[in-house]
């Protein structure tokens, strides 16, 4: 769509998974209307995700900090207040938020009280209950009444907004930009074998042996549940020979994983990688153990079987799929589910949730229906 009238979108990220799934949100806009695209980065993740920024270049117009402190009301008046100040100095005509962080709901809140619209991408998604995941379905859930345009993943969390009463006409099913995300990094992957390069000693260094691929760090999993996902572990190297790699999320309680994992024979702690480390990791990875939403879709997407370390889940698509299996905190569980998975081929990959164009398709609505508001459609 081309158009001689000044109008900018803010995209606000501040979160790794945030930052990927809104990615190719702001290489579609750019592509689009590259004079209308504003970046924001709100601070709440301050490294993890910057790389990946840089390496599709990327340059937020507004680089904020992280409020001071860990408490969470802090944060997140903290992010109202300077995403609020962000959106002020860019005056946009909408603000494009992502999924369910503490970012996502104080941009949403700092476009409210200026009466900008609010795109939602990746909305509809429910666990039904307040606690699991905390704070994430709250967030979500407060971000919806809000919002003016909600993006569904899938036809499943299109189905939850209308049940939520949610204008038919503001819903749209589009896919999850994270499989957008995923086709981006693998392309770039398969045409620079200089990308994530971080991921080549891990892989050698399993020596032909099966990889384990495994992340935690959803609040809920407390001390105790660290000490049964690390005895699910243990036995899992110890048992079937496999190579176990778990970058270590900064948030997480991970003094359980370090004491019982840390220096066991095939297993590697690492720090977060990039995520073209981390693509690269997965699409070696024979299992892939994990609590984290993105990984779950990307797995599904890739063909990799993933044991999800929660009780709930609100990507059911994943489970139907026969990709993903829910172990919760449980060892025994976790070790079984396994077990089962090394015995069986791997799932095939499924477009379940996306074909890789949802950014696309959210840009033209976004661009277009601003255009018709300002009574300026080309
Ligand atoms: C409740 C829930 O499900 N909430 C989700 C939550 O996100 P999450 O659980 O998916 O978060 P993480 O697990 O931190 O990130 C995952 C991404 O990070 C990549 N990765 C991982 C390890 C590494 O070492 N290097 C990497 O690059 C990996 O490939 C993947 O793409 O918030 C999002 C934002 O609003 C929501 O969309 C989303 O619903």
């Amino acid at each position: 769509m081309k158009g001689s009238f000044f109008v900018s979108v803010l995209i606000v990220a501040g979160t790794r998974p945030e930052i990927i799934k809104l990615l190719p949100v702001a290489l579609a806009m750019r592509e689009r209307r590259g004079d209308a695209m504003r970046f924001c980065h709100s601070g709440q993740h301050a490294e993890m995700g910057r790389d990946l920024l840089d390496a599709a270049g990327i340059l937020p117009e507004e680089a904020l900090d992280r409020p001071a402190g860990n408490d969470i009301g802090r944060l997140l008046s903290g992010m109202i207040t300077t995403i609020g100040a962000a959106i002020d100095r860019q005056d946009p005509k909408a603000v494009v938020v992502q999924g369910d962080t503490a970012t996502t709901l104080a941009a949403s809140l700092a476009a409210y009280h200026r009466h900008i619209p609010i795109a939602h991408v990746e909305a509809g998604l429910r666990s039904g209950n307040l606690a699991r995941p905390w704070p994430e379905e709250g967030y979500r859930r407060m971000v919806t009444p809000i919002t003016r345009w909600h993006f569904a993943p899938t036809e499943a969390a299109a189905t939850a907004l209308r049940c939520e009463n949610v204008a038919e006409g503001a819903i749209e099913t589009v896919g999850n930009t994270v499989i957008d995300a995923l086709h981006w990094a693998c392309a770039r992957l398969d045409a620079d074998s200089a990308l994530g390069t971080a991921a080549g000693s891990l892989i050698e260094g399993a020596q032909g042996r099966p990889i384990v691929l495994a992340t935690v760090h959803r609040r809920e999993a407390d001390e105790t549940a660290m000490r049964r996902i690390a005895a699910g572990l243990l036995s899992l190297v110890e048992s079937e020979g496999v190579q176990l790699i778990l970058p270590l999320h900064p948030r997480s309680e991970s003094a359980p994983l370090r004491e019982r994992l840390g220096g066991v024979p095939r297993v590697t702690l690492t720090d977060p990688l990039d995520y073209f480390a981390f693509v690269r990791l997965m699409r070696a990875a024979r299992l892939i153990v994990s609590d984290s939403g993105g990984i779950q879709e990307e797995a599904t997407a890739l063909g990799r079987p993933v044991l999800v370390l929660r009780d709930v889940t609100e990507r059911r698509e994943a489970i139907a799929a026969g990709s993903a299996r829910l172990v919760g905190y449980d060892a025994e569980a976790l070790l079984a589910g396994a077990r089962w998975e090394l015995s069986r081929p791997m799932p095939t990959p499924s477009t379940v949730f996306g074909d890789g164009r949802a950014a696309g398709r959210i840009a033209d609505r976004i661009l277009n229906d601003i255009s018709g508001d300002l009574n300026l459609a080309p």
